[in-house]
Order: structure tokens, then C-alpha cells, then sequence
């Protein structure tokens, strides 16, 4: 049987690397890894000729426009990558009767729920960043008829940039630390997601939109005691804030938990407790 034939663009990226780590124990497919040296997603043409080049069967976009602040001041580039990119991917992949899994966002909600976010839920993005992630949701599933969203949340990696590396950082440099108590979700190891994606892989594309977080629930202040703990930080006090007393450029949700039942009992993935994962993933910033 023909081996599959799996594109992963932003392969450069914290998930896109989790995804190389994972593909080398996952030899039944060819892959071909590409960030925007090798092929630019916002290139409309590139990205035609290179899937029907190298006869990809499955694309797995992980290239994003991901700095939620500066997304506010950079929305014609910010749009062209999160929204009008999946849509190029998408057309090419649907040409050659393939699949595409896109991955997306918590910053779709605007986070006034109060119980976990179904798939069926009202988005309403409240950001530049969450907007065009949302549109690029639409653009994948209007164009490829196979296409999986991922929504995923608080993703951070030993690779790349994210909270937990940036507190680390700040935790050694610093006596002090405010962090936002009243926005509350789940964080994501993308290692985790990357393992998800597999599944799908390998148990079959089923079209429609998915929620993929670690298990349980927790506020971004929550988090960084939980990695000051993990990592023996003990110099640096955590002190909780209130969204005001934090401004930035964009707005987050207050409540962004997204409710995983569907991606459970479709695909049967187990997923693990945030601590749990970030526990795995201090070691190994620890150790490295
Ligand atoms: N980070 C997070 O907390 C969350 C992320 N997500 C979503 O998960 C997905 C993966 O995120 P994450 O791994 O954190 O993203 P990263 O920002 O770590 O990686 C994105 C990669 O895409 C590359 N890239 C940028 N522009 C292009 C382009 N034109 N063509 C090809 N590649 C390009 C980036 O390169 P360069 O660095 O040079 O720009 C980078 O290597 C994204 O869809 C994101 O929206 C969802 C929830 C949370
Ligand atoms: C660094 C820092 C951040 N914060 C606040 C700001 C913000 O409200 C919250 C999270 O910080 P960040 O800005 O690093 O996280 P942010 O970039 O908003 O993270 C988001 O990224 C995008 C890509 C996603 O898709 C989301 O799921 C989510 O992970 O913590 C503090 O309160 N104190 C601090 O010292």
C-alpha cells in the first residue's frame, strides 16, 4: 500500500516541532515539514504547486499568526495568514481529493460563558487575532470538504516561544510577578496536541470541528504558581491581578474552557491533567 503523503507547514513553530519529534515514531507516512523559507502559506500559487508537486494527501497547517497584542497593529498580515492562507491550503487540497486539519483557537469565544465551550457554541471573537482565526476556520471548511478544525488552547512546548518559557524566565530574573487571576482556561502541551493529531491520522479524517485542551481548568495566575512549583522557583512572589491591572493591546477571554467530549468519543484520544503535561514539560526545559 501507498504510503500517505502528510504536508506540516509552520514546522518551525512550537507545534510543528512537536509534530517532526512525534513523526519519527510514526514512519507510516512520508512527510514533508516546510516553514515560510520553503513554502509560504500566503503565497496562493506556491502552495498549489507544491501540494500537487509532491502528491500530498493530508495537510496539517500549523503556521499561524500567533502574537495576540501585535496582531491589533498588524492586520493585513495577520489576516492573510490566519484567515485567507487555510483557505489557499484548502483549495489546493481539495483538488487532489485530500484532507486538511487546520488548527485554530479558544480566542474564537469571547469568553462570557461560564461552563465549557462546545463545538456548537456562538463563537465571538473579541480580537484581531481571534477574528481571522475564526475566518480562516470558515475559509477551510467552505473550500475542503475534509477538512478537521482543532481548536486548541494555552498551547506551550519545550520549542518556540510561550508562557511557561517566558515565566521561567521572568521568575529567575525578578523578586516579583503579576499575573491575571480572571482568565481561566486550559493550558495545552502541544506535545499532547501533536499526539491527538496522530489519532486523527491514523484512525481517519472525520470532517467538522473539534475542541482539544489538557484536562482540567485553571487561571493564568493559577498556571504560573503551578510553574514556579514544577521548576523550585521560590525567589519570585506571584502576586494575582485583575485583567485592568494587566493592560494590553488586545482583549482575552475571561472563561475560555473548552468542553473536549466530541474529539473523546469520536477518536477515543485519551488526554492527560495540565499538570501532569507541564510537569513533563518543566523536566525537560530543566534537563535540556
Ligand atoms: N500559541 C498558542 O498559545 C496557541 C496556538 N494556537 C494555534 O495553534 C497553531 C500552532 O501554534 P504555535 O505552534 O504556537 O505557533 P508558532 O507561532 O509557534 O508557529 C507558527 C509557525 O508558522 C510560521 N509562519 C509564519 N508565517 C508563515 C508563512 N507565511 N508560511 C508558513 N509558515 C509561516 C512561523 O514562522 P516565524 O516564527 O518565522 O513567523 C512559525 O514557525 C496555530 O494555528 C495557532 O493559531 C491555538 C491556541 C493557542
Ligand atoms: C507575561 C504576563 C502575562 N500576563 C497575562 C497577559 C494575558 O492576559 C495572559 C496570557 O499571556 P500571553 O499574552 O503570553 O498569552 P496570549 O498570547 O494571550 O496566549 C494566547 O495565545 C494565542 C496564540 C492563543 O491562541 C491562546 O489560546 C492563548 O494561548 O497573562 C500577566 O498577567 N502577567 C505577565 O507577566
Amino acid at each position: 500500500m501507498n504510503m500517505k503523503n502528510v504536508l506540516i507547514t509552520g514546522a518551525n513553530g512550537q507545534l510543528g516541532n512537536e509534530m517532526r519529534l512525534l513523526a519519527e515514531k510514526n514512519t507510516g507516512y512520508h512527510y514533508y515539514f516546510t516553514d515560510v523559507a520553503e513554502l509560504d502559506i500566503c503565497d496562493e500559487k506556491a502552495v498549489a504547486a507544491y501540494i500537487e508537486e509532491h502528491l500530498i494527501d493530508i495537510v496539517v497547517n500549523c503556521a499561524a499568526y500567533t502574537a495576540v497584542d501585535k496582531a491589533e497593529d498588524n492586520v493585513e498580515l495577520c489576516d492573510r495568514l490566519n484567515h485567507l492562507a487555510p483557505g489557499y491550503l484548502a483549495k489546493a487540497i481539495q483538488s487532489r481529493g485530500g484532507a486538511l486539519i487546520q488548527v485554530s483557537t479558544d480566542y474564537v469565544f469571547d469568553g462570557s460563558a461560564h461552563v465549557p465551550y462546545g463545538e456548537g457554541q456562538p463563537t465571538c471573537p473579541d480580537s484581531v487575532y481571534g477574528s481571522t482565526k475564526l475566518a480562516g476556520e470558515q475559509e477551510a471548511l467552505k473550500y475542503c470538504s475534509s477538512t478537521v478544525i482543532i481548536r486548541t488552547a494555552w498551547l506551550y512546548s519545550a520549542f518556540g516561544n510561550n508562557f511557561v518559557k517566558t515565566m521561567l524566565r521572568l521568575g529567575k530574573e525578578r523578586e516579583s510577578l503579576g499575573v491575571v487571576f480572571d482568565q481561566v482556561g486550559t493550558p495545552t502541551y502541544a506535545r499532547d496536541l501533536a499526539a491527538a493529531i496522530f489519532t486523527i491520522l491514523d484512525k481517519g479524517i472525520v470532517p467538522g470541528v473539534y475542541h482539544f485542551s489538557n484536562e482540567g481548568v485553571c487561571s493564568w495566575y493559577d498556571f504560573t504558581k503551578m510553574i514556579f512549583r514544577l521548576a523550585g522557583i521560590t525567589s519570585c512572589q506571584v502576586k494575582p491581578l485583575h485583567t485592568c491591572e494587566y493592560p494590553a493591546k488586545a482583549n482575552r477571554p475571561h472563561y475560555s474552557v473548552l468542553d473536549k467530549t466530541l474529539i473523546k468519543e469520536t477518536y477515543g484520544v485519551e488526554i492527560p491533567y495540565w499538570v501532569d503535561s507541564l510537569q513533563e514539560c518543566v523536566q525537560k526545559l530543566l534537563t535540556d
